[in-house]
């Protein structure tokens, strides 16, 4: 098994903060300003906290990674509308994600 390279994640997580439809997702969803949250969504997920969790070697292979980045937007997607402006973010997020996912050597 290939040692894990938090590099190569590190670098993908960057492009997705500064990604124009990332908004939504640099920080973990406000329960104040969205009381249902907490009762909707059993395991939320953010930018910040994948980028915590790396810091903290929280990831023992890229699948890890990958796969608390995709409970992010299955999140996104069983909160929000699709056609809302958190769910259509979602969507450009995703596609981006999974059209980089494979580059990653
Ligand atoms: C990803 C998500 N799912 C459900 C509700 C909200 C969010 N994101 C919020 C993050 C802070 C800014 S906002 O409040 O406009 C949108």
């Amino acid at each position: 098994m290939l040692q894990f390279k938090p590099s190569y994640c590190r670098n993908l997580l960057c492009e997705m903060e500064c990604h124009e439809h990332a908004w939504p997702f640099l920080l973990p969803v406000n329960t104040k300003q969205f009381p249902q949250y907490k009762k909707v969504i059993k395991s939320p997920m953010d930018l910040s906290t994948i980028k915590r969790k790396l810091h903290e070697n929280s990831y023992k292979c890229k699948e890890e990674f990958a796969s608390d980045v995709r409970l992010m937007f299955s999140n996104c997607e069983v909160f929000n509308e699709d056609d809302s402006p958190v769910g259509r973010a979602g969507h450009h997020m995703r596609g981006y994600f999974e059209q980089r996912w494979p580059q990653l050597t």
